[in-house]
């Protein structure tokens, strides 16, 4: 039978503005999904990084079990209750809608499901970002999964060798598509490049993966908050789950991605360009120009439905260059101020408040006379 784990995550209010989450907050959903849970899951673990509040459940009711959906909604309801008696800032943001309604999706909560088949050890890692966007997966997955100089073991490892499936979104119209690798590498490379747009939700081992056909390993939560609420209501701050060992990455090759820093976009109010920082648990708190973007990670082993760890995996010096690296980066960046490419290029911007300003100004406009000018124009813009 399969085994799933649920990993839901919500910014139910944090102190003192979008930095790190309270700790009787944290306590609340914990202690509702204790009292709650026990029927339904056989284990669960709380978690937090910045200002987003993550549970992972381990169970056997399926994906989009409305009453798995409905415990974490819940917890998340109850946390909400105790940030709202403290005042906090941005107290129940990530709840957007009043009343549970079958399926936590499109409420707020960003939600990451895996359906397995438990191999005899289950090791895994549930990956937690904030300040940036689904998007910011793309680039570690694939080198995780796709990139022979990330992850040897696509070369010499013959569990391996066959390479793996991508499942892509393309957020904006809706559609997904599957990439098989290293046969569609460049076709995948052309898509996932626009990390805006077009973001890796899930991959597979082939059918002919000798060890776990057809299974799906890695899962990315890719909800939008922005376009669920038609108003910029904060970054989606996502998180993925990678099953590693035996066949799919090593630990440390599905650590590697995050051994340099990479740009993402989120930082200040969504709207920059900056360098993601690899942190541990007691590191995940946002401060400098409310970032910089960072993600964590947590290992751990699952067996018969229980969970052991977590192993906080960027709490080890080893990860000391890029924190350097991450922290170099943003010094050089920041100096750019609003500037692109620093800040977001206009049509990423939408769902931010740039627009009301922009409106505000539309009227000061006149039209331009210079005819010669005019035709050096992109006047069809
Ligand atoms: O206009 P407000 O309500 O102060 O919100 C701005 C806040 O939004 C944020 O982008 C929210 O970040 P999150 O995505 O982590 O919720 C912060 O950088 C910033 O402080
Ligand atoms: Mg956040």
């Amino acid at each position: 039978m399969k085994t799933t784990i649920s990993h839901i995550k919500a910014d139910i209010g944090s102190l003192p503005g979008h930095t790190v989450v309270y700790e009787p907050v944290v306590n609340a959903v914990d202690k509702y999904i204790k009292e709650n849970g026990e029927s339904l899951i056989s284990d669960y673990h709380i978690s937090h990084i910045g200002d987003d509040i993550q549970i992972t459940m381990v169970h056997k009711m399926g994906a989009d079990n409305p009453e798995i959906h409905e415990l974490a909604w819940n917890a998340f309801k109850a946390g909400t209750e105790v940030a709202k008696e403290a005042g906090l800032y941005g107290a129940g943001q990530d709840l957007l809608k009043d009343a549970f309604s079958g399926n936590i999706k499109g409420m707020g909560p960003g939600v990451a499901e895996l359906e397995i088949t438990p191999r005899k050890a289950e090791p895994f890692i549930v990956y937690m970002m904030d300040k940036t966007e689904p998007g910011a997966f793309n680039y570690p997955i694939y080198k995780m999964f796709g990139d022979p100089f990330n992850t040897p073991g696509l070369v010499i490892d013959p569990n391996m060798h066959m390479g793996f499936k991508f499942e892509v979104w393309d957020i904006y119209n809706g559609k997904k598509v599957i990439m098989s690798l290293p046969e569609d590498t460049y076709d995948l490379l052309a898509l996932i490049g626009s990390k805006g747009k077009y973001v890796i939700k899930r991959v597979f081992t082939k059918e002919t993966h000798s060890k776990l056909p057809d299974e799906n390993v890695a899962v990315i939560t890719t909800d939008k908050l922005s376009f669920i609420a038609g108003e910029y209501v904060g970054k989606d701050d996502p998180a993925g789950i990678v099953r590693i060992q035996s066949g799919l990455p090593a630990s440390g090759e599905a650590l590697e991605p995050f051994a340099n820093s990479y740009l993402v976009s989120g930082w200040m109010r969504g709207s920059f360009n900056g360098p993601i920082m690899p942190v541990g648990l007691n590191n995940s708190m946002m401060t400098r120009f409310d970032g910089p973007p960072r993600v964590a990670a947590m290992g751990f082993v699952l067996k018969d439905g229980k969970l052991h760890g977590p192993v906080d995996m960027f709490n080890d010096v080893a990860f000391d260059f890029a924190r350097t690296e991450a922290l170099q980066m943003a010094n050089y960046i920041r100096k750019m101020g609003v500037f692109e490419p620093h800040r977001l290029p206009d049509e990423d911007m939408e769902y931010t408040a740039l627009p009301r300003i922009l409106e505000k100004l539309a009227p000061r406009f006149k039209n331009i006379e210079d005819k010669g000018a005019k035709s050096e124009m992109k006047l069809e813009r």
